[in-house]
């Protein structure tokens, strides 16, 4: 089975199309555990599939490395835009995803997607954690996101210790969600994010990167664009579309070819693997 690697600000991710092999649609929850696995696998935060649909549009299905489905990744969404440029020749295309239709455009090192407004956008909470109480302002860019203000003076080193607690906390409902420490860095955002589906921090998450701006945007943190510096260093540019920062924006960055290759059969047949 044909794969290629890519990754976008260092969220790296596996891609298929549906020639690439057997039923994939069927059977990438229960392998993408295998193929993501950064030992026993090829390695990646998560695998998508791309079925071209017409002639500039794209189904995208995403799944997470424990094979959860979500309904939307930014960064996915961006390699598949810039896998699809490579693979179909689409420079501009509509990606049809679980969460809506997203308009991509493909130009030289870089992907903009054009986003609907955050829907819904609840607000600050305060979340006990263990003997602290945590703020942190929740809302969903297509899933769900809890962005915490930190000011921490070794910010890219800091364990992320309540990010477990925090992205399965009670408030948040049965499906928690993915959490971002964010903290104004000069003129720039940096954000550490912490993924639902991955459980573990990435380098970087692109819905996250929005739901952060968003925040900072309002709170008046920054002004638009907002410059998002994520944990691999690359930065993701977020701009509302009009003055609303809670209406519909772009976002845009690097998307990265990594490689391109063969899954061994073998990985896919044996026992499951933890
Ligand atoms: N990395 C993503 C978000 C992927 C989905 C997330 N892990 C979830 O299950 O909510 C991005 O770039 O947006």
């Amino acid at each position: 089975m044909r794969f290629a690697k890519w990754h976008g600000a260092g969220n790296d991710f596996l891609l298929f199309l549906p020639e690439d092999g057997p039923e994939l649609e069927k059977n990438l929850p229960r392998w993408a555990p295998r193929l993501c696995h950064r030992q026993m696998g090829i390695g990646a935060d998560g695998v998508l599939l791309l079925v071209p649909e017409g002639q500039a549009t794209v189904r995208l299905l995403y799944f997470n490395r424990d094979g959860s489905r979500a309904a939307f990744c930014a960064n996915g969404s961006r390699c598949a835009a810039a896998f699809a440029f490579r693979r179909l020749g689409l420079a501009a295309m509509v990606l049809h995803t679980d969460f809506a239709p997203i308009p991509a455009e493909v130009g030289q090192n870089r992907v903009t997607l054009q986003l609907p407004a955050p829907q819904p956008v609840v607000g600050w909470l305060e979340l006990p954690v263990g003997q602290k109480t945590l703020r942190g302002f929740f809302l969903q860019v297509g899933v769900p996101h809890l962005v915490v203000p930190v000011s921490w003076q070794d910010f890219w080193s800091c364990p992320l210790e309540e990010a477990p607690a925090l992205r399965a906390h009670p408030l948040l409902g049965p499906e928690g969600a993915n959490v971002h420490f964010a903290q104004v860095v000069g003129r720039e955002l940096a954000l550490r994010s912490f993924e639902r589906g991955v459980e573990a921090e990435t380098l970087a998450c692109g819905s996250g990167a929005v739901a952060a701006a968003c925040v900072a945007l309002a709170e008046g943190w920054l002004s638009p664009p907002v410059a998002v510096r994520t944990a691999s260093g690359r930065v993701l540019e977020v701009e509302p579309l009009a003055r609303d920062p809670w209406g519909p924006l772009r976002l845009s960055g690097p998307a990265e070819p990594v490689a391109e290759g063969e899954v061994a059969p073998e990985l896919l047949e044996t026992e499951e693997q933890s």
